[in-house]
Parts: C-alpha cells; structure tokens; sequence
C-alpha cells in the first residue's frame, strides 16, 4: 500500500473549478491536473493511498455536492481508484505544460524540453508530490508580488534574505533568486516538501548556501539565522498565516516586507486586521479568481 495512490476523478461544471482546487487541496491532494472534455471541467487528483479511507472519498464527494448544489450547480461526478506510484507520476505529468507567469517567469515542466528563446527567468520543476506547480492561482500571485518587489528595490537596497514560509516544491524560494535574492529560507513542515525543494533547488542549479530549504516552520527559520529576514513570502490558508503572524514577526526588522497568499478574496478583512494587530502596514492586494494576496510592509 505504501506506493499506491487514489486517482480521483472529478467531472464537473467549469464554473465550479476553484471550488473544487479549494476542497482538494483541504483533502490533501497532491499534483492535481485539469482539462476541459466535451465542456465539462475533467479534474484528476491524486493522493497517497495511507491518506485517506473509502468513507473520507465519501464524505469529499458529499462536501463537493453540497458546494456545487449551495451556488445552484449539479452536484459534481466523482469515481476513484487506486493506482501505483510510477502511473501517479506520468498521469499528471501528461497534463502539465510550460506557462508563463506574470511579467518575467515562465514555468518549465522539468521533462520537457526548453524553449528555444525567452527573455524570461525559466524556473525548472519537478515538483514530485509537493504542491507548487505554479498553475495554482495563489503561487502566481506570490510570484507576481516577487517581481514587482524586486522590479522597485533599487541597486543598494540588495542583498536580501528571504522567508519561505510553506515552500512546497520551492518554487517561489527559487524564483525570488532568480530575481535576485542572495539567500532564502525555505521551510515546510511536510519533509517530502523539503525533499523536493533540495531537488528543485539543484534542477535550477542554485548554489546550497543560496536556498536552504528545511523541514519545519517559522521558528525553524528563527533558530536558524542569525539576523532577522528582509521579506517573508507565506503561501499557505488564511487561517495558518493568521497563527503564524506572531512568530512571522518576531524574524523581521523595521524595512522588512511580506506576501501573504493562499487567501480567500472574503477572508483578506481578517488577515489585513491580524497583520495591523501584529504591527504590518498592508501596501497592496492583488487579486485572482477567488484568491487574493496582501503585500504588506513592518513600517
Ligand atoms: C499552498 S502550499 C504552497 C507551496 C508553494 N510555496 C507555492 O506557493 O506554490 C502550502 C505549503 O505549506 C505547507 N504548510 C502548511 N502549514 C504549514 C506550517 N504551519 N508551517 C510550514 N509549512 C506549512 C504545506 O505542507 C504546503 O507545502
């Protein structure tokens, strides 16, 4: 069993895409491929066997029923099964394909091959079972905040040392390098996260002492530095940054700035208020589909 995995497969209205990623994601899922087949939004997920019984792919179905039913949609069509570790990896691997991602990023799938010329900063991934892939709305948006911040910040201004909080497949840690952070933090408190982050880390061929991902959250970081960070950017649910604000800012200085992401668009009044509460000037909210991310700044 330890190398099976479920395939869930989810035939749904498109309109219900985000509702769907947003329990996914609640369940644990990890690489999670999408495609339209005969106007019909088709989602493959995948989980680790040992994650889940039959009863809780029940109860996920119920959930995605009643959410589809709350906002006058039929409920979604759900089967699964279980398939072994080698046919999880090429399944979604099939569905994933390069994507550009705001101004200066494109995101390459680690298989395939580069493209002949780009301007843009290429970020190789192969995320494994880590979340991060970067089609995920939440992710662009944290790279989007992490272009516009290192497009301001003038020459003087670097080096900078960043705080990835909730790494997953290291994509942001290793974006915001390529931008020109001198050194990231990377901390998830799944090791399988932090396994990935390493090998992504030497995909991208970032020096060790450049990105150093660990297993562990926040206060991994703060036994770890030995000076408080410039940025922090945390990609994980509203109510973990909520909780981690407190020990998020006790590894800051006056000129340090966050991006807060994984927000929904209706739980940003909550998380602007913690921030304030905890002693953040929130700058800017950008916002995608459902999700929004807060930038912010300690003074
Ligand atoms: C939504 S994913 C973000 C991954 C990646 N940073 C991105 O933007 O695509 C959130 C990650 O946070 C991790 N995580 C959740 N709670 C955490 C916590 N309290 N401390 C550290 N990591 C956490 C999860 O394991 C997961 O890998």
């Amino acid at each position: 069993m330890a190398n099976t995995w479920w395939e869930i497969n989810i035939i749904s209205n498109p309109d219900l895409e985000d509702t769907i990623y947003w329990r996914l994601e609640n369940f644990g899922t990890r690489g999670t491929a999408v495609e339209i087949k005969d106007h019909n939004l088709l989602v493959k997920a995948y989980l680790p066997s040992f994650q889940a019984e039959l009863p809780d792919l029940q109860e996920l179905s119920s959930s995605l029923g009643e959410d589809a039913i709350s906002v006058g949609f039929p409920p979604p069509v759900l089967n699964w099964h279980l398939i072994d570790e080698e046919d999880w990896s090429s399944s979604w691997k099939q569905h994933w394909q390069p994507e550009e991602i705001g101004d200066r990023f494109l995101i390459n799938p680690a298989w395939l091959p580069l493209p002949p010329s780009t301007k843009r900063l290429i970020i190789l991934l192969d995320p494994g079972v880590a979340f991060g892939t970067g089609n995920h709305a939440t992710t662009q948006l944290c790279l989007e905040s992490l272009e516009m911040h290192f497009s301001n910040i003038t020459e003087n201004q670097k080096p900078s040392t960043i705080a990835d909080i909730g790494c997953g497949s290291g994509i942001l840690g290793v974006g915001a390098i390529l931008l020109g952070a001198t050194k990231v933090y990377a901390v998830d408190n799944d090791p399988l996260a932090v396994k990935s982050t390493f090998s992504n880390c030497t995909l991208n061929h970032i020096p060790p002492d450049c990105l150093i991902p660990l297993e562990g959250s926040v206060n991994t970081v703060r036994k770890t530095i030995d000076q408080p960070v410039d940025g922090i950017v945390c990609n994980i649910l509203a109510d973990v940054i909520i909780q981690l604000l407190p020990e998020m800012t006790a590894i800051t200085k006056s000129s340090t700035w966050g991006i807060f992401s994984g927000i929904l668009i209706g739980q940003s009044k909550a998380v602007a208020n913690a921030l304030e509460q905890n002693g953040w000037i929130v700058t800017n909210i950008h916002e995608k589909k459902e999700w929004c991310c807060l930038n912010a700044r300690r003074s």
